[in-house]
């Protein structure tokens, strides 16, 4: 069964005047694969940045596997397992694709190097970069680059990973391959939450898909219910930016 893993109650984010959460409450059981959709600037990555540590709240709380988290800095909720990808990828161009996924923090303590080294190489060989091993980061195409993140995310084993605009910039047969991958890791019962502005990708691949806009869930429900909520699709039209 399901339990639930990820508890959101009534948090608010502000910046300055603006309200960019407004009292956001949200469950996630374990084992989900969550779609988080919304115009541009309504709160989704702000959501995803204090989930995972990198933005303070101004109110409300987060329970994760029932222990309160908000407050934890960024290294010891992915600790805790909580991995995300950032819309920009955060690789270090200058170290190999290797030291990518070994350096600090991101080998667990509990493991030796070669430990790491093998769990690396194998995550590595999964996103078909193993033979790129060796080769500094920055030689990578932007495509592998996102791949080289996928892989790093998983070296902590985590239980819950929050993508944050996944399949900007790639082409179609690099998506279907990323697709793969979301849904083997949420097969093997890792929760996701995943943010796109590609509602090709949300409906495809998520089971449910809780909509945001000016900071207010509006909607929270099936692909199929999420499709057909006028509330849903007025937030996209009123969106003067203009959702691709
Ligand atoms: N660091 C910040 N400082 C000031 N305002 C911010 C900051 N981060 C986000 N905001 C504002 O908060 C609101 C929500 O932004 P957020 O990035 O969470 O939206 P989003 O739904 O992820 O948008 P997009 O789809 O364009 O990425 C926006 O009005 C944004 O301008």
């Amino acid at each position: 069964m399901m339990h639930e893993q990820l508890d959101i109650s009534g948090l608010v984010k502000r910046f300055g005047g603006l309200t960019a959460l407004n009292s956001v409450d949200m469950t996630v059981g374990s084992g989900e694969l969550l779609g988080l959709i919304g115009p541009n600037g309504s709160g989704k990555t702000t959501l995803l940045n204090i989930v995972s540590g990198y933005y303070k709240a101004d109110g409300g709380s987060i329970n994760f596997e029932r222990r309160p988290v908000l407050g934890h800095a960024p290294h010891q909720l992915a600790r805790q397992g909580i991995g995300r990808s950032f819309q920009v990828t955060k690789i270090f161009r200058r170290l190999t694709v290797l030291q990518n996924m070994l350096v600090a923090g991101l080998s667990d303590g509990a493991q030796s190097q070669s430990e790491a080294t093998d769990r690396a190489m194998g995550l590595l060989r999964d996103l078909k970069l193993e033979r790129l091993a060796h080769e500094r980061a920055s030689s990578l195409s932007g495509g592998q680059g996102k791949l080289l993140e996928f892989a790093r995310i998983m070296m902590l084993s985590p239980k819950i990973v929050l993508l944050d605009e996944p399949f900007g910039g790639v082409h179609p047969e690099l998506k279907r391959f990323m697709h793969d991958h979301i849904r083997k890791w949420n097969d093997s019962g890792v929760t996701i939450i995943l943010i796109s502005h590609d509602m090709g990708s949300i409906f495809d691949l998520c089971q449910r898909v809780v909509t945001l806009s000016y900071g207010d869930i509006i909607c929270d429900g099936t692909p199929e219910e999420t499709r057909n909520d006028p509330a849903v699709l007025d937030a996209y039209l009123g969106d003067h930016h203009g959702a691709a």
